[in-house]
């Protein structure tokens, strides 16, 4: 597997006690395929999504990503593998109003230590793969909705990422953009064999996915597919 989360469980401080966001997730995502993650307001999806992008250390459990266990990592570890080997598509795309699309996929090579002269040319051959060829010169504000949140897609594809997560990526999409965007997903997916985690209030697009889990009060109740 190249996403294995065991055990894991994670509280917050809540006054004077705590209070559990996971508890207990196990999952276990193989390369190439897609599973979903819904569940209401507050059950914790997020949490997950965190935990497993090793931004958040979870109490108790067990986070390996790509034969890692992020458990023996210090803060320094955690982020080189963050940059190296996973990819995370937040729900409003955090560009940077300043650059090009292209520039905003260099600056990742560059956060990795890799030279940014020749990831112009990998920033847009994935632009491309994106359906954003002819925009790849183009800032946010010269971009759609929907070719913002491909362009976060690219991004988080720059470093090759073993794990791709991805949280509500169609929130701010309407329903053909954002079916749009979940076939892409898919499709990447399974080109690159990506682990693909994807947060979703969607239920109309779950079909896509090879796997659907429900996390209810930090646990996850059901699976499917
Ligand atoms: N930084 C934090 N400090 C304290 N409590 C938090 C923190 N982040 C989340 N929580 C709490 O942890 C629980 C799980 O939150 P989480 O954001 O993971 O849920 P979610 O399923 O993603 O919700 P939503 O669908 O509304 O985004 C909630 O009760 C939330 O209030």
């Amino acid at each position: 597997m190249t996403l294995d989360l065991s055990d894991v469980t994670l509280t917050y401080p809540d006054g004077d006690a705590r209070l559990t966001a996971l508890n207990g997730v196990s999952l276990s995502v193989p390369p190439g395929t897609v599973t979903a993650v819904i569940g209401p307001s507050g059950s914790g999806k997020s949490s997950l999504l965190a935990v497993a992008a090793t931004l958040i250390r979870p109490d108790r459990g067990r986070v390996v990503v790509a034969g890692v266990d992020t458990g023996g990592l210090d803060r320094a570890g955690a982020a080189a593998l963050r940059r190296a080997r996973i990819g995370i598509v937040f729900q409003q795309p955090n560009l940077i109003a300043s650059l090009t699309a292209a520039e905003q996929l260099q600056v990742m090579a560059h956060l990795a230590g890799r030279p940014v002269r020749p990831a112009r040319a990998r920033a847009e051959r994935l632009l491309a793969t994106v359906g954003l060829a002819g925009q790849v010169d183009r800032r946010p504000h010269q971009l759609s909705g929907g070719q913002r949140q491909r362009v976060t897609i690219a991004r988080a594809l720059m470093n090759d990422p073993a794990v791709l997560l991805v949280d509500e990526p169609t929130s701010a999409l309407d329903h053909d953009r954002g079916a749009a965007v979940l076939d892409l997903l898919v499709e990447l997916t399974r080109e690159r064999g990506t682990a693909t985690v994807l947060v979703t209030h969607d239920r109309g697009h779950l079909d896509r996915a090879d796997r659907v889990v429900e996390m209810v009060d930090g646990r996850l109740a059901v699976s499917t597919g």
